[in-house]
Parts: C-alpha cells; structure tokens; sequence
C-alpha cells in the first residue's frame, strides 16, 4: 500500500522533513501546518520540492476547533477554515482534517456538528478539498470515532468523511471492530501510531510518547485489518508526536518509519481477517532465531578477557586461519574474541551471531526490512554469514543451524585449539544484555522485532547508583534468545556503559567453586544482601553461607529458582552465569540494582 508520514514525526525544518522522507522511500507526506507556517517557502514551493522529490502532499492538517459551537462562533470558524482550505489548495492538498473540538464546543448535539461540518464540507468543495472529520481522544464532546463517523453520517456531503487515528481509538480502549461498518470511501484518512502501555493524562501521552508501529502495547494489526476490510485503499500515514524522533536524526528516523509501515503490512498479510493482500507490501517469511550461534567481544587487546574466560572453564577452542580473531568455547556457549580494525578499543560486545534456521531466508527478510548490513571483511572458503547493523551499533549475524545440533561450520575456520571439555556444565549462551543510547532503544525494539521476529517483554525500570535504567528484553517466544536492552541514564563520568552476556548452565555453584580455584576476581556482593536474601525467602542458614562464600544471587518465583553470578568488569563487559532451576523465566530483577551499585564501587575500587 501506499506509505505517507506527518510531518510533525520528525525533525528539522519542512524541507528537510521532506528530503528525508524521499530518500527513506515513502510515497507521500502529511503537511503539519505549524511546519509550513514556521518556514520560508511558499505553499507552492513545497508542493514544488515534493513533486520533485516525487513525494505526494496526502493531508494538510490540523483544523482545530471547529463544530459543535454557537452560530456567531461558526461563522468565525467557517472564515478561518476557508483560509486553511485555499492554504491546502495551494499545496495541492485535497484533504485537511479537522480535528473534533477540544475547546469551544459548547453544544453536544449531533445534529448541531453535523449540520455545521456539512457546512464546512461546502465550503471545502468549493476549494476543491474535502474534509477528514477526526475523533481526538479529549474531544470536548466527540472523544470517540464511532461518534465522529455518525455525526459524519448525518452530515451526509459528499467532501465529509471521517480520518481515523489508531492512538485516538486505542488509548481509550474503543473497540475498533465497528470501524469495519464504515463504507471505504467515507474513511478519508488513516493515521497509524502505536504507544506504550502508560497511565496518564490522554494528551500528554499523545503529545509525547506516540511510538511507531511495532514499538508500543497497541495492536495496530487488528486495527488497520479492520481498516483495509472497509476498501479503504488511501495511505498508511504514521503520526507519531514524540520527543525523541523530534530531536533526532530525520534521516534515521524516516528509514525506521518506514520499516514500522513494511512491519506492519507484513502484520496484516498474516492476520486472519485480511482481505486485501494483495495491495500489502511483501515482506520475505522467516523463522525466528532458534538460538544463540556466538558473541563477539572486540578489543585492541583481548588477553584479560581470554584470562577471565579460562578461569570460568571455557577452552581456546583455536585461532582464525586468517584473521586476528581467536574462539572460546564452554558447551555450546561460543566466544569470538576479535583484535582486527580494534586500535584503541577496550573489550566490549560487538556483535551476536544467531542460528536461524534458514539464514537465506532471514537475509531476504532483512533486506526488505531495510535493516542496513554489516560489512566484515572476509576471505575466500569463509563460511558467509548474514549480516545487519542494530540500531545502536552492535552486528548481528547469522546463520542457518545444523539439523543435528553439531556446532555451525564457520566454526572450522578456528584451528590449533583444544577440543572443548565434552563435561563442562556450561549450556549455551543465556542472554546479551545492550546498552542501548536512549535516542535507539525504541527503533531497536522495532528492528528486533521486525527482522526476527522476538517479542518485547513489558518495559521495566531498574534503580541503578547513578540513574534508572530502563530495560526492555526482547525474545523469542521459547527464550533461546534473550536480548535484555537497557537504556542507561547520561553518563556524566565519561565511562563507557557496561554490556554483558550471560551463560546458563546445570551447576553455577560447581562453575563459582572451580572459578574461584582458578583466581577469578568475582563482583563482590554486600553482606546485606544476603541478610536479604535470608530474611525474604527464607532459605536455609547453610544454603545462604554457601551464596555468600561464592559471591551468588539468588531468586525465586512461583515457577523456579535462579541462582547467578558476575565477573568483574574488563573493559566495557562482564560475564554473569547462571542457573535457571524449574522453569524460571526472568533475570533476578531485584538483583540488578545489588549489582549495579556492586560496579560502581568496584570501578571506584
Ligand atoms: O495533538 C493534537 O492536537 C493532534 C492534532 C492532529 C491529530 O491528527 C492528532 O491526532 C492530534
Ligand atoms: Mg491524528
């Protein structure tokens, strides 16, 4: 389908709003008047520069406060929107919305709205524009689209129809089955934006905290299917008023715009009320990732990391035949420590690789999701492997795993190792915990969505020393792979914020006590916490010496035990390990802030 934006989504000035949509690659632009009025060139010279950029003006918007006023005050109203209209005609707009009244109205009639939009509607066809009538969710009176699309049904012209915005209908919990009852062409405009979960004021999350399809609660798929049922066959347009996009990068956010539409048709191609296929973006099938292939920690020099790695029982598993790159293995958990192009650099994470189980396939996927490529440099006889750059930087790669669970080819190019210990209690790699900038944590949950298909655990907020910590995990459906992404508060200090990668296996107390033999240096956790611990849970005196002697946290739910610890930090990573009895499913979140004040005074140390 076609694809449009408001203008209000991002930012910058008008024209550059639109050159970043052009080059993103949408069809069309929704004008947000305050961008036209605020900048220096004519309503002809943007309808020129669109048309050269070969974007189409879909909307002018908004017209406020219009109906449901007294005689005296419509007549004021109707001058000031034939204003708006000749405005848009200049554009070469044909649609404008208005939006219902917030602050005027002062007559709750349907009659009376109706009788003054259909007035409106004659006005608008006389500058050959038509009205798109739009329920907001602090209308005055009309705070619901069923109402708006009555009301334009009473006002029965042929220039009056109805806009519908997904975040209107969706934050005040409407159901949107009853949209599927309004005819396609009366439906004039379509406005698509999801938002976070939040109890507040309708307006204020609005205004600030609209995400893009995909990043949010809501279910935009359900919604926009009962959209397309009607014939609707307009644009998908995104309004997303948000703090973030309106003060970052308006190239970036526009790609990632639209990777929030491609997402979204690929939604609705597989939601079972879709009727309209056909006109929906294709967007390659393909399975999600079925786990953890390696991590790659990259550093000028990775030798504290390879001695933190061999006392916590991982074995050299060899050096790359060509590149200054070594790999570490402790069961199927693999570590690829990478040297080249590192000048400078303290270890940190610089890449995930997943096993997917048709990598061709995720490739396909990724490219029609715009999700831009990671180039490595790679030789002849190397095992290629599917590439994207996250949003904050990090590499994701891919490849397709072995039917009969043996380790992945590429491995092979590794030579002059040990065999890795056929009896170490290490499993796999648990979770990669991201340290996300704040400006990428809502496009990383879109990507990650998107491209391979994990979910969004519900956001949560860890108190940390220095700031919260916002941390959203994202996953596949069975948890074999878990991306915890955390958004760390402004670091003042200049220290890079720390990323981490978690190992599960059978018996972290054996991996603490053999660890500890071999001298490694354990985060130190605080007496009180186990104090804690004791007291909370009720554990066994024993047990909780036994915690204490090995520096582990502990946790409990209905569904299981988690028993975990952590390294010190090397460079901008540490590694934590841990046991997962029962079937618990979390990270010991009441741990996280035991830790994070454990860091502080350790780097301090
Ligand atoms: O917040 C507003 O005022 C506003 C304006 C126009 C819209 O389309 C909308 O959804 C909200
Ligand atoms: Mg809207």
């Amino acid at each position: 389908m076609r694809t449009s934006i408001a203008t209000v989504s991002l930012s910058g000035g008008l024209a550059e709003k639109l050159q970043a949509c052009a080059d993103a690659g949408f069809d069309g632009v929704e004008i947000f008047e305050p961008d036209l009025i605020a900048g220096d060139r004519s309503p002809e010279e943007i309808r020129a520069l669109a048309a050269r950029l070969g974007l189409t003006l879909d909307l002018y918007q908004p017209l406020r406060d219009i109906e449901g006023v007294d005689e005296a005050t419509f007549a004021e109203n109707l001058r000031r929107a034939g204003a708006t209209f000749a405005t848009a005609a200049r554009l070469g707009i044909d649609t404008v919305l208005v939006c219902s009244n917030v602050a005027t109205a002062t007559v709750d009639s349907d009659d009376v709205s109706a009788a003054q939009l259909r007035r409106l509607g004659e006005v608008a066809s006389t500058h050959g524009v038509r009205v798109a009538f739009e329920a907001l969710a602090w209308g005055r009176f009309v705070d619901d689209y069923r109402r708006a699309w009555r009301i334009v049904e009473l006002a029965d012209h042929p220039s009056v129809g109805v806009c519908l915005d997904s975040f209107h209908v969706l934050s005040r919990g409407h159901d949107p089955s009853a949209i599927a009852d309004i005819p396609g062409d009366k439906i004039f405009y379509l406005q698509l934006a999801d938002a976070p979960a939040l109890s507040m004021d309708v307006l204020s999350w609005s205004r600030h905290h609209r995400l893009f399809p995909g990043e949010g609660a809501f279910d935009l798929t359900t919604f926009t299917a009962h959209v397309l049922s009607t014939g609707f066959d307009g644009p998908l347009s995104l309004e997303v008023f948000n703090d973030t996009f309106r003060q970052t990068d308006p190239d970036r956010t526009a790609v990632h715009a639209l990777r929030s539409l491609l997402w979204l048709q690929d939604k609705v191609a597989h939601h079972p009320q879709q009727s309209a296929a056909s006109h929906l973006f294709p967007v390659a099938d393909a399975e999600p990732a079925v786990g953890f292939d390696f991590v790659e920690v990259k550093a000028e020099d990775t030798s504290e990391v390879e001695v933190v790695l061999d006392q916590l029982g991982f074995t050299a598993r060899g050096r790359h035949r060509t590149k200054p790159v070594s790999l570490w293995v402790a069961g199927a958990a693999r570590v690829v420590l990478n040297e080249q192009l590192a000048r400078d650099q303290a270890p940190h994470i610089a890449a995930v690789g997943l096993a997917v189980p048709d990598a061709d396939a995720t490739t396909r996927r990724a490219v029609d999701l715009m999700a831009p490529r990671a180039f490595r440099r790679t030789y002849g006889s190397e095992q290629p492997l599917g590439s994207a750059v996250a949003p904050d930087g990090s590499e994701i790669f891919w490849s397709t795993a072995s039917a009969d669970g043996s380790h992945p080819a590429w491995v092979d190019e590794f030579t002059d190792g040990a065999p890795a210990d056929p009896a170490s209690p290490v499993r796999v790699i648990d979770h990669v915990n991201l340290t996300q900038p704040w400006q990428t944590a809502d496009e990383a949950v879109l990507f990650y969505t998107s491209v391979f298909g994990f979910s969004a655990d519900a956001p949560t907020e860890v108190a940390g020393p220095t700031g919260l910590i916002r941390s959203q995990v994202m996953r596949t459906a069975d948890g074999a792979v878990r991306l915890p992404l955390n958004v760390a508060p402004h670091v003042l200090s200049g220290s890079a914020p720390t990323q981490h990668v978690a190992f599960a296996c059978t018996d972290v107390l054996g991996v603490a006590r053999a660890a500890r033999a071999r001298g490694l240096p354990f985060l130190p956790v605080p007496d009180n916490y186990y104090d804690y611990v004791a007291g909370k849970f009720g554990v066994d005196a024993s047990v909780v010496a036994e915690l204490r002697e090995l520096d582990l946290l502990y946790d409990r739910d209905t569904d299981g035990e988690f028993v975990h610890f952590y390294t010190r930090t090397v460079g901008n990573v540490f590694f934590e390990f841990v046991e997962r009895r029962g079937h618990y499913d979390g990270y010991g979140a009441d741990n996280a802030p035991v830790r994070l004040a454990a860091q502080r005074r350790d780097t301090a140390r």
